[in-house]
């Protein structure tokens, strides 16, 4: 039925006060607002549209994405829209276009890395949108060891100018969003030689394609490198292929704030460490763990929805038949995601804040608290894309067979969603620099440097190897110190076991490879005390509303609880608690489940998703699934007619000739 909210009995069980919460999601009233208003505006312009995309072909997908990209620029010119309500309403676009490397890494990358000079002249064109540029790292032969890179850029001090080569098959640019077929420039990784000297990695502006014809200038090839994981999904990006026969460019395009190349061919590194070179992507990393909470977040309120509207079994008495939410297997399948949508939020809110602190302090030629950065964001955005990964796949399974169609939704933003845990760094690669930054924190202990930042518990060790849980009830555990305890002990023990591992090998890298499993192990335990800590934060500000801080409480102990019984292995064979407190654990989880159940609708509401942006028939506002499903079926272009294509070429045939051979 039309206009009737299906879920109204369901949204009239929360204990809470659902705006406020709208208000703790977006960060602010002042947030909440724009998103509500550019949401709504996406929503309500059919030039918008996605729910076609997994139906076209590349070539017409791609050309609906340009043209979407162009319609969303004149929009915002037209309506004079802020940095904040561009960038906000070229996320409800929700379609990954050249836009997202331009603006999230190509511009970032200048403001990072390039001088005064090289802001001044770069950046108005690209805010404008009169070039549009793009990020080129990997290689064909080379993603993950950025020191690997073989593109060569070499200084001729006698035009004053670079040559960029590709002198390999292999040091081809191999992925670059937006590279294939649209920017007109990028931003290029790779060896800097002068005079005959290697000085590695270093970014330079490129321009690749002429900004009269399109067409690649000379010396440049460069197209799509095909295909990607599921229909529409991703491959509304041009990824790209680039080779550069000695491709001359100005001096002055190098990006020169970390170090730079005089008009004689003079290498000169400035204050500023090396690593500034990888600035960007810390900055996207950072972005991504915020990232993570929207997309769990989206798949959650999906799955929540459907959970409440689905019915299977337990008709008795002329009831209806059950909703499957009221399944306890469902609840500890689906709650735990929502509670770590909500613990992502405030771990992302609380990254851009650190994030933020290091540009401030780096400015001032603070570099100390560059380490923590690299490692907070690398570790953060291993662990929270994994676990959005994996979270999107359990939400289809949550919503059974019908989580399959591409009309749920769900099919789609995984097949988008779970490149996040390679890109920006594979994430198994990223946790092993979390375990050095861990070991090199162990390894200082006893020189008397007081560890900082997320580390500061290690400055406790000696404690920690010691400490026993005291929870003796099941109650206990809602106790935040005594979760932060558990959390912090096993964290330290894990790392200090790799440590004193690592002390038996005489090359340190050789026991670094070989223990590197438990390394990463140590790293994600790091990274999930990180999680809990930050979501115990949150909840020591004032947070208004009716019984919202209550809630928050409840997820923020479902989040840690959920991962204590995850992990109960290592709980207990670190000795930090007893196998009785780890069936405490799991007994208050159950009590905590409940609480969530009548607030489960409220809980995703919200997130203040429009069906627009959710793109999801099982997750619609209103809950009329069925109707809407039914529907739907008969808009796929194989139901435009009867009989399909083939059948009389192939199948009648086949029919006619199996029948003849059965008369024979
Ligand atoms: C709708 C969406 C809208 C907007 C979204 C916004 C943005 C973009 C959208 C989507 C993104 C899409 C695509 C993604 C694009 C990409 O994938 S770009 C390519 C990314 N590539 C990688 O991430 C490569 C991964 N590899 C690395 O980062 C490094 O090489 C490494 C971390 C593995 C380091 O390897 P090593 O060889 O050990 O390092 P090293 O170079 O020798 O340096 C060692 C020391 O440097 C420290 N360090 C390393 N990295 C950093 C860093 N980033 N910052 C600070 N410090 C760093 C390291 O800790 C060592 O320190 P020591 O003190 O121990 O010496
Ligand atoms: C959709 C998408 C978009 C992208 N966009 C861009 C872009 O815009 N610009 C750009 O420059 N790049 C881009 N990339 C490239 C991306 O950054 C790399 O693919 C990523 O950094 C991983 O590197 P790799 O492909 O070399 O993986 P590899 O390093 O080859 O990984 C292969 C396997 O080896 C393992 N492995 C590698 N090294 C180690 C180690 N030291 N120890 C243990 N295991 C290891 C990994 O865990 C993984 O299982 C994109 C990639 C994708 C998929």
């Amino acid at each position: 039925m039309e206009g009737v909210d299906h879920l109204a009995f369901e949204r009239n069980k929360a204990q809470f006060d659902v705006d406020a919460m709208k208000i703790v999601w977006a960060g602010s009233s002042h947030a909440l607002e724009v998103s509500d208003r550019m949401s709504r505006l996406v929503a309500s312009d059919p030039a918008f549209r996605k729910d076609n995309r997994a139906m076209l072909g590349r070539k017409e997908l791609f050309k609906n994405t340009l043209r979407k990209a162009a319609y969303a620029l004149k929009r915002i010119i037209e309506l004079r829209l802020s940095e904040e309500e561009a960038s906000m309403l070229r996320s409800f676009v929700d379609e990954p276009a050249f836009t997202d490397l331009h603006w999230g890494m190509f511009v970032p990358a200048i403001k990072g890395q390039g001088t005064e000079e090289q802001l001044k002249k770069w950046l108005p064109l690209a805010q404008k949108m009169q070039i549009i540029g793009c990020y080129a790292q990997t290689e064909l032969g080379h993603g993950s060891n950025v020191q690997g890179l073989e593109t060569t850029v070499t200084f001729d001090p006698k035009t004053d100018e670079f040559v960029i080569h590709s002198p390999t098959l292999t040091s081809s640019k191999w992925w670059p969003g937006g590279l294939g077929k649209i920017s007109t420039h990028a931003v290029v990784y790779g060896r800097l030689i002068t005079d005959g000297q290697d000085h590695g990695v270093h970014g330079f502006i490129v321009q690749l394609r002429s900004l009269d014809d399109h067409l690649p200038l000379p010396g440049i090839t460069v197209g799509d490198i095909g295909m990607k994981f599921g229909n529409g999904a991703y491959n509304t990006m041009d990824n790209g292929v680039l080779r550069f026969d000695h491709v001359r460019i100005p001096r002055d395009q190098m990006l020169m704030r970390v170090s730079r190349v005089t008009r004689e061919g003079k290498y000169v590194q400035s204050n500023v460490p090396r690593q500034l070179v990888y600035g960007t992507m810390v900055y996207v990393r950072q972005t991504i763990v915020s990232d993570a909470s929207t997309a769990l977040s989206r798949a959650v309120c999906i799955a929540t929805r459907y959970s409440a509207v689905r019915r299977q079994f337990g008709a008795t008495g002329g009831n209806p038949e059950s909703q499957v939410i009221d399944y306890k297997t469902q609840q500890a399948r689906l709650f735990p995601l929502l509670a770590s949508a909500y613990a992502f939020r405030f771990v992302g809110e609380w990254l851009k804040w650190l994030y933020t602190d290091v540009m401030t302090r780096l400015q001032a030629n603070d570099f100390s608290t560059l380490p923590e950065a690299h490692a907070c964001t690398a570790g953060l955005k291993s662990l929270t894309t994994s676990a959005t990964s994996d979270g999107i796949e359990e939400c289809r399974k949550l919503c059974g067979g019908h989580g399959y169609l591409c009309s749920s939704g769900l099919p789609e933003l995984f097949a988008v969603y779970v490149p996040t845990c390679t890109y920006e760094g594979d994430n198994i690669v990223l946790l092993l620099q979390v375990a050095r930054h861990l070991m090199k924190t162990i390894s200082q202990l006893g020189s008397g440097k007081k560890p900082v930042g997320t580390v500061a518990y290690m400055g406790r060790v000696e404690q920690l190897m010691e400490s026993r849980s005291d929870v003796q009830k099941a109650e206990d555990w809602l106790n935040p110190s005594a979760v932060l305890g558990a959390f912090e002990a096993r964290a330290a023990r894990k790392s200090v076991a790799c440590a004193k591992n690592l002390s038996k090998f005489s090359n340190p890298e050789e026991g670094f490879l070989e223990l590197s499993n438990d390394l990463v192990e140590a790293a994600r335990a790091h990274c999930q005390l990180i999680v809990v800590s930050k979501f115990i934060d949150k909840l020591q500000q004032d947070i208004p509303g009716k019984g919202v801080k209550q809630l928050l409480e409840v997820l923020c102990s479902i989040y840690a609880l959920f991962h204590l019984h995850k992990h109960l292995g290592d709980f207990l064979s670190t000795g930090c608690i007893t196998s009785k407190q780890g069936s405490l654990a799991n007994d208050q989880l159950r009590s905590l489940y409940s609480q969530v159940r009548p607030n489960a609708i409220g809980l995703v509401d919200a997130f203040n998703y429009t069906d627009h942006y959710l793109s999801s028939i099982l997750g619609r506002y209103d809950g009329n699934v069925y109707p809407k499903l039914y529907e739907e079926a008969w808009k796929d272009p194989l139901n435009d007619s009867v009989i399909p294509d083939g059948f009389q070429e192939y199948i009648r045939p086949m029919l006619k000739q199996q029948l003849r051979n059965a008369r024979l």
